[in-house]
């Protein structure tokens, strides 16, 4: 296709229904892996917590509470009082003693055992599975690399074009929010391609954008900012986040995608880095897809918590969990919006 037939397109931000479609691969691999643990025989028996459940099923509580929430958003669990059990439908059909059991079926028809294999080491020990099933799955390799704070070249042009394909929705849909137009100087922290920041610039002509990474990310994001001619509003900074000093000149801190990547206690870490080096009345902004403030889905949110789950070390936080790591460094005014773009939402705060 032409580039300008493709510019003819109409711009749509919402690209929900391919995040669906990629999503999907983790519906039977999650009900499998939990018929295996025994999750819903022991939720048949009675209403558990997610602690005393792990501890009933001899697995993590964290990655049993991804679990849970993906479960739930497929309707074979649910949440009371802070209890879940099996519905009836996981009670009737999922259940190992039950007549027409469906566990044999679904077990042999899924095809996905990698995904399967990476899901149960997961749910397990609660921790990323091991450097074998590292080398041969690439997103799982991937983050790796920045873990170390340093890449390749060509490891910073694969996962610039990966995040880029993912991200180019949502950036669209952060970039129409108001709030932008009020800053000076946003700084896109964890920048990736730098698509945020670019978009972001592109509909706010007079706001200066500095697109921050490590340092050889940010030298394949100038490759994007030249390719988008945006070379006049937009800079980018090769920056290690958590061992160089951060530029000081931005009024706004954008993070998309960067807090899912690392434990609560790393995002506390970064949150308060980002207070210490934003003016008083400078905004953080974190674009993410939120897990509902239950921990019970959606199950978008759910599915890619697991993916974070196998690949990082983080998963997908709700706003209440942003609320409490955003005002641990100082933060106020914590809200939140989808912006529109695809399964994202918009969280802010301020510096007061
Ligand atoms: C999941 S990607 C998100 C990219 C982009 N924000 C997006 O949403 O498309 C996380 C980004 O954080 C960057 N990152 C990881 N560790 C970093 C560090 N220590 N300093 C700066 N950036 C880092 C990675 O290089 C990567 O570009």
């Amino acid at each position: 296709m032409s580039a300008a037939h493709t510019n003819a397109l109409p711009p749509t931000p919402d690209d929900c229904a391919i995040w669906d479609i990629w999503l999907s691969q983790f519906r039977l691999p999650i009900v499998n892996v939990n018929a295996q643990v025994g999750t819903f025989a022991a939720l048949a028996e009675a209403p558990r917590t997610c602690e005393d459940l792990a501890a009933h099923l001899g697995v993590d509580a964290r990655a049993l509470a991804m679990h849970l929430a993906a479960l739930c958003a497929m309707g074979l669990a649910e949440k009371r009082l802070g209890m879940w059990r099996a519905t009836h439908l996981a009670r009737r059909w999922l259940h190992p003693d039950g007549e027409g059991y469906w566990g044999y079926f679904c077990r042999q028809i899924d095809r996905n055992t990698h995904l399967q294999g990476q899901l149960l080491e997961s749910l397990k020990t609660g921790r990323r599975p091991g450097e074998a099933a590292q080398s041969d799955g690439e997103f799982v390799a991937r983050p790796a690399e920045w873990e170390r704070g340093t890449m390749s070249a060509e490891a910073a042009r694969g996962i610039a074009a990966f995040m880029h394909a993912h991200s180019q929705a949502p950036a669209l849909g952060a970039a129409t929010q108001p709030v932008f137009s009020t800053l000076k100087c946003l700084m896109d922290v964890g920048c990736g391609s730098g698509v945020y920041g670019i978009e972001i610039a592109r509909a706010n002509p007079t706001l200066k954008v500095v697109l921050m990474d490590l340092a050889e990310m940010a030298a394949e994001a100038q490759s994007y900012v030249e390719r988008a001619g945006m070379g006049a509003q937009v800079t980018t900074a090769g920056v290690n986040m958590f061992t160089q000093e951060w530029p000081r000149e931005a009024d706004g801190h954008f993070f998309s995608n960067v807090f899912h990547d690392w434990s609560d206690e790393t995002c506390r870490l970064l949150a308060r880095k980002s207070f210490e080096a934003l003016p008083s009345g400078g905004r953080i902004f974190l674009n993410e897809i939120l897990m509902d403030d239950e921990g019970t889905g959606p199950f978008p949110a759910a599915a890619f918590s697991l993916l974070m789950l196998i690949g990082t070390l983080g998963k997908q936080y709700s706003l209440a969990e942003f609320r409490d790591i955003l005002e641990s460094a100082g933060f106020t005014q914590v809200t939140a919006e989808r912006t529109g773009g695809g399964y994202f939402s918009l969280v802010s705060a301020v510096k007061p």
